[in-house]
């Protein structure tokens, strides 16, 4: 059976996101994203789900940096789910002042303009996830409030004082789906999956047009990106890689050429992964 873990405690996000693409194999919890990435490493789960960009708050670094320097793994699948904010609080809550208001930094930063309108003395604290923010509210009680999901609500009995508290509609986190030793994935059977590939490109130095040649490799093989995003190599300042999405499944034709190419000018392309790309759909009882 295969061993799934996620980013947790109950109620996160991410918990969503594996319920919505699984039904069958064992399911295991984590703290965080580096925790869930070693645990894949170690072998003692075959697959990983951790968030991977916000359509609000873009990338989830602390993701991208551990599959890039401290892991070895690729990406099997992603999957995109809507992201829905409600502001919780304890079940006693009676009106109380709100003095602290705890979430992920991800989920706080989607609901930056609502909090600074609405609770603009409030403490703001970051948490892990949106999932430990639910609990803190349990132990800390009816003067402090979590941003996170209704799963969250109901999981820990919190309620929703104020639903979809986002600052914009169409709120939407991509998750990746990793593997250390790429075996099988058993999902739901979702009719409809793009499919996608990774590769990070590394520059030998910085020279004049240096991108605009990497991205010509792309264009006149008529190849699509979807994303590309710098980093730094973390070797000092100005050192940078670059993530880049193709909408294409990886082939022997195209991906060799643009390597190839690139490495002529001196460049690095490392594959990443190619992948289904799922767009799940998480009903909500609270709409918008
Ligand atoms: O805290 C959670 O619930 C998560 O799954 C993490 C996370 C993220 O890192 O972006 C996932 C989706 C939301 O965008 C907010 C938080």
């Amino acid at each position: 059976m295969q061993r799934v873990g996620y980013l947790g405690p109950k109620g996160t996000f991410t918990k969503m996101a594996v319920d919505a693409l699984f039904d069958q194999g064992s399911f295991v919890s984590f703290d965080s994203i580096p925790a869930c990435l070693d645990a894949v490493e170690r072998g003692e789960i075959d697959t990983g789900v951790v968030p991977l960009e916000n359509a609000i708050e873009g990338s989830v670094h602390l993701t991208i940096d551990y599959l890039i320097h401290q892991v070895d793994q690729s990406v099997i699948a992603e999957l995109t789910v809507p992201i829905r904010q409600h502001l919780l609080v304890h079940p006693d809550y009676n009106g109380e002042e709100l003095t602290h208001i705890y979430s992920h930094s991800h989920a706080i930063a989607q609901c930056h303009q609502y909090l600074y309108k609405n609770y603009p003395n409030a403490e703001l604290e970051y948490t892990a996830s949106t999932g430990r923010a639910a609990e803190v509210v349990i132990e800390k009680g009816v003067h402090v409030a979590a941003i996170g999901n209704h799963l969250a609500a109901e999981e820990n009995g919190l309620n929703i004082l104020t639903p979809n508290i986002h600052d914009y509609d169409n709120n939407h986190t991509r998750f990746a789906v990793v593997q250390k030793t790429q075996r099988k994935l058993e999902v739901k059977d979702h009719p409809i999956a793009t499919q996608k590939t990774t590769v990070m490109v590394t520059l030998p130095k910085d020279f004049v047009g240096a991108l605009h040649q990497v991205l010509a490799a792309f264009a006149w093989r008529k190849m699509n990106l979807s994303k590309i995003e710098s980093r730094p190599m973390k070797t000092g300042l100005g050192n940078y890689f670059f993530l880049i999405d193709v909408d294409q499944p990886y082939d022997d034709v195209l991906f060799p050429g643009v390597k190839a190419e690139l490495e002529a000018l001196g460049c690095t392309l490392k594959l990443l992964g190619t992948y289904p790309s799922y767009q799940l759909d998480i009903p909500s009882p609270v709409c918008q």
